[in-house]
Formats: C-alpha cells, sequence, structure tokens
C-alpha cells in the first residue's frame, strides 16, 4: 500500500452536476484512511496562486445535491505556459501532497500530466464534464443530468413548436463531440439531430438539411420540427444555420441557444452514485499505487485508464442510434 498522508484535489474545466458528489466521496473515503484532504480552489489556479483549504467532513455535508463544484472550477492559460506546471509542482512540494486527484476532462488531464513531469508525487484522474468526450469511462460525472436539463427544455420548446406548428434548431452544448446532442435529441423526439460526428456542415451543403424536412412537411403538413444542434456544427452559429434555412425554404426557423444552463442544477441520481462511486474509487487506488491513471467505469465495472489516453477520441456516440436516426430523421 503506497503511503499517502497528505491528499489533494481540485475541479478542472467546465463545471459538471456530481462534481461535489466526487469531491464529498473523496473526503469521507480519505478520513476512513486518516488521510488529510486539501482542496486547491479555481481548478489549476489554486495550484499556481496556492489557494487552498484543508477539508473536514462538515465541509462536504449537504453538498452531494448541489450543483457545480464547492472547490470552485476554471480554466488555468497559466498551466500552459512553461514555468506553470513546474508551479504546480512547487506547490505540491511545499505542501507535502503526496498524492493529487483531478477531477474534470481529458484538457484538465493533459494539465495534470505536465505536472506529472516535475511533481515526485501520484496523480489519478476522475472524468468531470456534462461533454461525455472523455476515453476510458461510459459516462463523465454530470453528462446524466445534462441529458435531462437538455430534455426538459427541449420538451417545452416542442410544446410551444406544436402550438405556432414552428421549425425549432436549439443548439446544445458539446464542443468536439454530440454525445449530449444525440442523446438528448433521441429521448426529445426531434426530427434531425445534428453534430460534429455526421461530418462539417457548410453553407453549401444545406440540402443534408432541407430535404428531410421538405419531406415531413409532404407527409403531415405543418408541423412543428425540430432540429437538435451541436455546439459548432456550422460556420457561425446555430442562429445562423436558423437564418440560411429560412432563406432556402421561406418558412421561418427559430434558434434556440441553450447555453449553460446544461452544466447547472442539482445533479439526478446516476450523478451522484457515479460521482461518489469514482471519488472513492480514486482515493482507493491511489492506495495502491495508481498513477497517471483515470479512475473510470466500463460496462458496469471500475476500472483504470491511462491518462495519457484519456483524450485520443476513441469513444464513439452510439453507432446503433446514429444509424436509426439517419433512417427515419426523414419521416
Ligand atoms: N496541454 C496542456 N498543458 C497544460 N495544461 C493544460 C493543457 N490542456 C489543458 N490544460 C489545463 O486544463 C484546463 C482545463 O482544460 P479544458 O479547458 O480543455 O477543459 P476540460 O478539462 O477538457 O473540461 P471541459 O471539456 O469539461 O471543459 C485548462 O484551462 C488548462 O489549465
Ligand atoms: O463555460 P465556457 O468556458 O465558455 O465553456 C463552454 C464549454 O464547456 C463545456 O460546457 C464543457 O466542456 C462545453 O460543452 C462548452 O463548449
Amino acid at each position: 500500500m503506497a503511503t499517502i498522508k497528505r491528499l489533494g484535489v481540485l475541479t478542472s474545466g467546465g463545471d459538471a452536476p456530481g462534481m461535489n458528489a466526487a469531491i464529498r466521496a473523496v473526503l469521507l473515503t480519505a478520513a476512513s484512511y486518516n488521510i488529510e484532504v486539501v482542496g486547491f480552489k479555481h481548478g489549476y489556479i489554486g495550484l499556481l496562486e496556492q489557494e487552498y483549504k484543508t477539508l473536514m467532513p462538515q465541509h462536504v455535508q449537504n453538498i452531494i445535491q448541489r450543483g457545480g463544484t464547492i472547490l470552485k472550477s476554471a480554466r488555468c492559460p497559466a498551466l500552459q505556459t512553461p514555468e506553470g506546471p513546474k508551479l504546480a509542482a512547487a506547490t505540491l512540494h511545499q505542501l507535502n501532497i503526496d498524492a493529487l486527484i483531478v477531477i474534470g476532462g481529458d484538457g484538465s488531464f493533459r494539465g495534470a500530466l505536465e505536472i506529472a513531469k516535475h511533481y515526485q508525487g501520484q496523480i489519478i484522474g476522475v472524468p468531470g464534464t456534462i461533454d461525455n468526450d472523455v476515453d476510458g469511462t461510459d459516462n463523465t460525472i454530470g453528462y446524466a443530468t445534462a441529458i435531462d436539463t437538455a430534455l426538459d427544455a427541449i420538451d417545452k420548446i416542442r410544446d410551444t413548436a406544436d402550438a405556432f406548428e414552428r421549425i425549432f434548431l436549439v443548439e446544445l452544448m458539446g464542443r468536439h463531440s454530440g454525445f449530449i446532442a444525440l442523446s438528448a435529441g433521441i429521448a426529445g423526439g426531434a426530427e434531425q439531430i445534428i453534430c460534429p460526428e455526421f461530418g462539417p456542415l457548410s453553407a453549401e451543403d444545406l440540402r443534408r438539411v432541407l430535404t428531410p424536412i421538405q419531406h415531413a412537411q409532404l407527409l403531415m403538413g405543418k408541423a412543428s420540427y425540430i432540429i437538435v444542434v451541436a455546439e459548432n456544427s456550422y460556420p457561425g452559429g446555430t442562429t445562423a444555420l436558423a437564418d440560411a434555412l429560412t432563406k432556402a425554404i421561406g418558412i421561418e426557423c427559430r434558434a434556440c441557444i441553450l447555453g449553460h444552463i446544461q452544466r447547472g442544477g442539482s445533479p439526478v441520481g446516476a450523478d451522484r452514485i457515479l460521482g461518489s462511486k469514482l471519488g472513492a474509487y480514486a482515493v482507493e487506488q491511489l492506495l495502491q499505487g495508481a498513477h497517471l491513471q483515470m479512475a473510470g467505469e466500463v460496462n458496469g465495472e471500475l476500472s483504470l485508464y491511462p491518462l495519457a489516453l484519456t483524450g485520443e477520441r476513441t469513444k464513439a456516440i452510439d453507432p446503433f442510434l446514429v444509424r436509426w436516426q439517419q433512417q427515419v430523421g426523414s419521416a
């Protein structure tokens, strides 16, 4: 068993519902092994600027149901300078931190790998991002809640779209991936889903979107029609796409950008459970000597995955749902 007396923990990148459950599990598990936990604030900024506090059980009481992260999060460009990782490692050494747990996405894990080049202790990652774009785990903490939040919005937009028999484009988050768009689009009964995995969509290529709309109108007449669009799918964004479609078909298409609403809210049960499980597992695996690994869950089994491979983008959106959506999308 590795000797760990002091453990650091931080949340980095986009916050995700369930991060608090993971922090809580880290603290409670560590406490059960008499390990002290230091929480760094604002992601890697806390390491660079020595902004931290020792976490006690009372700090994690009554947080499992809260969105956001009690440690705050941030993007930290300073870690991407040559001096950043050295400074971060120096803080960890100075504070006698034997191991660090980074809760975040694959970008945060790249940062962890840079720090590891200068740090003598162990580092482990816990996947927390609404985007679900991290290899080595079926789901990331926050993804399930984001789907439900997006779904709630889609259902509400459907009501008004139906009343006015309007075409709506609903833009969902997912910087490089269509996980949220595909899942919420399928569950919300969207007529079309557009996401990066379907290939780039250009102004010259609008026919791909137009033909299914026209087909649906022939079949059903005037009716509500919802297109779920993953962010960054069209040059100029979803409002530009709605404008281009409006011009092309002569029927007003409305855009609704859901934005950061998807990052907030009370985590659903699945995210509380995943956060708790992965937070606890991360501590236990550190004690087993794990280093530069991510604590994930694959096919219901807890497992470690090399941090260096978490951003390879080998995890694909559900191919069955993709095929089915494309098959029925024009009906
Ligand atoms: N190559 C890198 N070198 C050093 N630090 C990095 C590197 N890539 C990312 N980081 C650090 O990790 C932080 C978070 O990364 P990023 O903004 O990509 O979010 P993420 O962890 O992927 O989460 P999300 O996708 O949910 O926003 C960055 O702000 C930066 O501090
Ligand atoms: O809040 P910010 O820094 O604009 O980041 C937005 C990005 O973060 C995420 O919410 C999580 O990675 C993405 O879906 C989105 O593109």
